[in-house]
């Protein structure tokens, strides 16, 4: 019979040799229109506590940008590297998304800028934002974290950021629509209020647009065309960080929470809410290595999920299994 949403855990696939490809921290995971895995990484730079100013302008554009491939294409069954591009542009990689075209939509929080590239071009159909020079205006990122692509309308909207509170809204060639969102003001943040929206995904089912609303520990769904709030999740064991969320087909809702912080005591892990009432359906970690900064999540339409860990270095793949039922 049909698996309703109960019935399904999450195991990691542990024939699948893609937990040791070769990669600096990975920041963003997406899938593209053959199901193939893309992977951005940041090679051999890395994000720490010297990389930016109190200004947020990033500490080390002396050395150049990354040089290696920052972004892989795997085999999803072999993890088999397929394409890699991405080398020359990127100083701290961080967001990455594709969208149906094909096209790959990516944030740098060092240069404080969004890409769209064209799938084997490598110089940018669009570039957004300033080089190097963070801000708050229409022109302007502060940490740009991720970007999401409405399929209906070809609208983009791209989560700002880090060093802003708020989701932009521009037009499919890049002119800014319109905004959302403010700071949280207190410890009892209210909708549209964040703290760090870290992650994006779309529910295009439901015209929504997601957010990984990270230090508030919660996830805060929008009507995508008017920015107006409809609902969050959030729960116990989420703990005080939610990194990342991404929905596929279905009305699952996935998520990867952050390590337990001193007081905290829910352990960092993979959620499966359903999206329509936000239970937690299940959660996983990985077999094989553990988590330490599940940095972003991925999940296909065939109910396989990658989390990316910018550090531990390494990417995973989950595989539906039945639950066994307990014999009764
Ligand atoms: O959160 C941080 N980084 C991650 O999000 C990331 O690496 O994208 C960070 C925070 C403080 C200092 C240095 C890094």
């Amino acid at each position: 019979e049909k698996q309703h949403l109960g019935d399904v855990h999450l195991e990691e696939d542990t024939d699948w040799p893609g937990v040791n490809l070769k990669v600096g921290q990975v920041s963003g995971l997406a899938l593209d229109p053959k199901n193939n895995l893309a992977i951005f990484h940041r090679g051999d730079h890395v994000w720490d506590e010297n990389s930016f100013d109190r200004n947020f302008v990033y500490q080390q554009r002396g050395i150049g940008p990354i040089q290696e491939s920052t972004i892989l294409v795997v085999d999803p069954s072999t993890s088999k590297v397929l394409k890699s591009t991405g080398k020359n542009l990127f100083f701290l990689p961080h967001g990455l998304t594709i969208d149906r075209d094909g096209n790959y939509w990516v944030t740098d929080v060092a240069l404080h800028q969004v890409f769209k590239l064209g799938a084997g071009k490598e110089t940018p159909l669009l570039v957004l934002g300033r080089a190097f020079q963070p801000g708050s205006d229409r022109k302007h990122f502060c940490q740009p974290t991720d970007v999401a692509v409405d399929p209906i309308t070809g609208n983009f909207f791209v989560a700002d950021g880090y060093c802003n509170s708020r989701i932009m809204q521009f037009s499919p060639n890049g002119m800014f629509i319109m905004q959302w969102g403010e700071e949280t003001s207190s410890n009892v943040p209210r909708p549209g209020q964040f703290r760090i929206p870290h992650s994006l995904t779309m529910v295009p089912d439901q015209g929504q647009l997601c957010v990984a609303d990270r230090e508030n520990g919660r996830i805060q769904c929008f009507h995508a065309e008017t920015g107006n709030f409809v609902k969050q999740i959030k729960h116990q064991e989420f703990g005080r960080e939610v990194f990342a969320v991404s929905y596929a087909p279905g009305g699952v809702l996935y998520a990867v929470n952050g390590k337990p912080y001193y007081g905290y005591s829910a352990p960092v892990q993979g959620f499966m809410l359903n999206f329509s009432n936000g239970d937690i359906l299940d959660t996983f970690i990985p077999a094989r290595k553990n988590f330490d900064m599940p940095h972003d999540i991925a999940a296909a339409d065939d109910g396989t999920v990658y989390v990316g860990d910018a550090h531990a270095n390494a990417v995973w793949k989950f595989s539906p299994s039945k639950a066994e039922h307990r014999s009764v």
